[in-house]
């Protein structure tokens, strides 16, 4: 009876050994996961494994026995710290990863519970680690985390270092023994903080925040877990003694919450199984405004009467279920660590890793914003990393996989080079951490990322002008000179330049060729013309867009000249202040920085653009290929300026008029709006709660309006109002 068959069992030996070896493999994972706070496959792998286990389970429901770890929490580990045995036990969650499953288990729920009378609490799923509190008479004797359900590991010492749990109860009314469970975590924000701490000690970075909070508090020594913010969140009840009345979970943590326990402020009775839809769709939506990470929901039986009436499997309550989120965190293979040049020359570190699908969206690189991040962050060339995606943020690298390395991984070196023209990098000025470029004009990846946008929707918004366009038009491959050296020849491009051209098809987050994906060779493309040799269609569109570019508004074209600082915000305050190319080269910097929104640095910067003689060649071609270089209506027929000259703050709430209508009638007669009060201020207008800038005012002796001397200045012109100020106060 050899072969395939066990005696005495219908299981093929092939299926029995598949599960011994998925067994093997989950009880590892699970050592390395809550003994060593450091896995080395992404919880989403983690749970594909023991789910694959437990189909196999369900087919061959032999395999299904006691020890198997479907049928645990968990495991029981000989750790450095002493075992204590839970009152009563701390139970798993069952998971639902489908809206399919949430439903199977409401349907059960319903079934089983034996009335209609019964309502369902929401809850978010803390991503950090399980702990029992017990409190007796009120008192914090024993804190110790799940183990295996029934014996945990004892770190009353290490949770008494966290702020938020309290020693002793508040109120009188406390019962004799509760056990409190809840969730310790580590707060996103601190995380990379933490890590650069490690790595600059020589210690272990930590893969994530939820292993940074199990590592944290399961530290022999307490008082580097006092060292490290963890916070905790209650969520569950054990056993409670000398203590009658209590109904429902959800007014349970009322009461816990007056005893001076964290609570969650998130918690939410719901009707039935669209309320609980409803609350997953919003923290699916809001799940980054939540003061820790979540990666999912529980939705608990409120009543705890019913609790009991469904009871627990070995593993897990049936009175709740875990809906998981899809997870925003894999982990992937660290490729390479490459270095990109932005548009002001900054040279920025970015992360090449082994293309990852996640949060819906194949990845392929993720930022490492400069080279103290990667340092801080303690990864390697060559790493299993762990990539995390939240939303619609760009991807990021929260840390290595110690545990995975060979020995083969290398350390980032920051290059000395720029990568695409090879002149030697440097800080723009002593301290900056950013290296840049400083080939400015010809760099070409700088001259390819100011023309993309130039372009681009916040500037002048080209249509078909992309990527592939800019590199195409910057540094193609034929004809050798490009039609573009710089900005200044846009508005001059023919139709005679576009057709010849031939280049890399560009991938826009990396600047690198995107590779045929079955040859794997790079893309080259004739960009412009079609293969009968004519100009494409949306080439002539795009050609027809950069001619009616020339009468973008003057934001829009400044914003376009990637002067350093001067985004479309500071661009439009400019652009409404001063309403010409012209005004903004000849003010001062004093004048620019009283500017609404323009300060110091950005005026310094402005003088600094337009004081470059290859600067000043790309407005003169501009101005004579007809670009707009004016604010609309600042032309000097337009009417009466009869505020010419005369610079005006405004200060405090007006009844009638908005900061931004004040702002423009000033500005529609000649006036400039400036933020600061100075000697050379016109006037002050003050409405409601001025402020500081009324008694700089009085101070320097600068006349003030109030909202009625506003309007003699608007209709009568500056004599009148002079004769309207407020008196001078002493
Ligand atoms: N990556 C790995 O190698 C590895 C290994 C083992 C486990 N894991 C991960 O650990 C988790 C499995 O652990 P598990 O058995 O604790 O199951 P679980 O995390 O799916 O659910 C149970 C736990 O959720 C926690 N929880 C958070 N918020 C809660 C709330 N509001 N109410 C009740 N409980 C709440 C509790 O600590 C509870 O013990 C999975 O996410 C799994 O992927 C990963
Ligand atoms: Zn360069």
């Amino acid at each position: 009876m050899a072969g395939d068959k066990q005696a005495g069992t219908t299981v093929p030996a092939q299926a029995r050994e598949k599960h011994a070896q998925l067994a093997e493999q989950i009880e590892e994972h699970r050592f390395r996961y809550y003994v060593n706070d450091a896995p080395v496959v992404s919880d989403a792998e983690f749970d594909q494994l023991l789910r694959s286990l437990e189909a196999l389970e369900e087919e061959y429901p032999e395999l299904r026995t006691p020890d198997s770890p479907t049928q645990k929490v968990a495991g029981a580990y000989e750790t450095e710290f002493t075992s204590v045995v839970h009152r009563s036990r701390m139970l798993s969650l069952d998971n639902a990863f489908s809206d399919e499953e949430l439903a199977a288990w409401g349907e059960r729920v319903a079934k089983d519970v034996g009335t209609t009378d019964y309502h369902l609490l929401c809850e978010l799923k803390v991503d950090g680690l399980a702990v029992n509190l017990t409190y007796e008479h009120g008192r914090l004797t024993r804190a110790a985390t799940r183990g295996d359900g029934r014996t945990g590991e004892d770190i009353t010492p290490n949770v008494r270092t966290i702020a938020e749990i309290p020693d002793r109860l508040h109120g009188d009314r406390v019962p004799d023994v509760v056990e409190i469970r809840g969730e310790v975590y580590f707060p996103m924000e601190k995380f990379e903080e933490l890590n650069a701490r490690l790595v600059e000690a020589g210690d272990k970075p930590f893969a994530n925040p939820r292993n940074a909070a199990a590592g944290s508090l399961r530290q022999k020594d307490p008082r580097v877990t006092a060292t490290r913010p963890l916070h905790m969140v209650v969520h569950g009840i054990g056993v409670l003694e000398g203590f009658d009345g209590l109904t429902r979970l959800s007014q349970a943590y009322d009461l816990l919450k007056t005893w001076g326990l964290p609570t969650s402020p998130h918690n939410k009775v719901v009707e039935g199984l669209d309320g609980v839809r409803e609350f997953i769709a919003y923290y699916g939506e809001n799940r980054h405004s939540v003061e820790h990470e979540i990666d999912g929901v529980v939705v608990k039986l409120d009543e705890i009467p019913l609790q009991g009436r469904l009871g627990s499997t070995s593993r897990a309550p049936r009175w709740a279920i875990a809906y998981k989120y899809a997870p925003e965190e894999v982990n992937t293979k660290l490729i390479n660590i490459r270095v990109g040049v932005g548009r002001t020359g900054r040279v920025t570190p970015y992360a090449q890793v082994e293309p990852v699908t996640v949060a819906g969206s194949e990845v392929e690189f993720a930022t490492l914003h400069n080279q103290d991040v990667v340092k801080a962050k303690g990864v390697l060339i060559g790493d299993t990393v762990v990539l995390r995606k939240a939303g619609e943020v760009i991807p990021e690298i929260l840390g290595p996989v110690v545990d995975l390395r060979d020995g083969s991984e290398r350390e980032f070196v920051m290059p000395a080079e720029c990568p695409e023209c090879g002149t030697a990098l440097r800080p723009m000025k002593e301290g900056d951490i950013d290296l840049r470029c400083p080939n400015a004009r010809a760099c070409p990846a700088q001259l390819r990322e100011r023309v993309f946008y130039l372009a681009g929707r916040k500037a002048l918004d080209i249509d078909h002008f992309g990527y592939v366009a800019a590199a195409a038009l910057t540094n193609p491959l034929e004809p050798k000179d490009p039609p573009l050296t710089d900005e200044g020849d846009l508005f001059d491009l023919t139709v005679e330049q576009l057709l010849p051209i031939k280049a890399y098809v560009l991938d826009q987050d990396s600047g690198l060729p995107k590779r045929d994906p079955k040859t794997g060779e790079e893309k080259i493309a004739t960009v412009f013309a079609n293969q009968q040799g004519e100009l494409k269609k949306n080439a002539a569109a795009m050609l027809e867009t950069i001619a009616a570019a020339k009468e973008r508004p003057l934001a829009r074209v400044l914003t376009g000249l990637s002067i350093r600082h001067v985004g479309p915000v500071a661009a439009e305050a400019l652009a409404r202040n001063f309403r010409s190319i012209d005004r903004i080269e000849q003010a001062t910097e004093e004048e620019l920085s009283n500017t609404d929104g323009v300060g110091p640095i950005i005026a310094a910067s402005l003088k600094e653009w337009f004081a470059e003689d290859w600067h000043q060649e790309i407005l003169r071609k501009w101005k004579a290929a007809g670009v707009r270089m004016e604010e609309e209506g600042s032309d000097e027929d337009e009417g009466p300026r009869p505020l010419e000259g005369m610079t005006v703050v405004v200060t405090g709430t007006l009844d009638h008029f908005t900061r931004d209508g004040a702002k423009e009638a000033l500005q529609d007669r000649g006036a400039k709006v400036t933020g600061s009060v100075s000697k050379k201020t016109s006037f002050v207008v003050v409405g409601d709660n001025p402020g500081s800038k009324y008694d700089k005012a009085m101070q320097l002796k600068v006349p003030v309006l109030n909202e009625d001397g506003f309007t003699v200045l608007l209709e009568q012109g500056p004599e009148a109002a002079a004769e309207v100020a407020l008196p001078i106060e002493e």
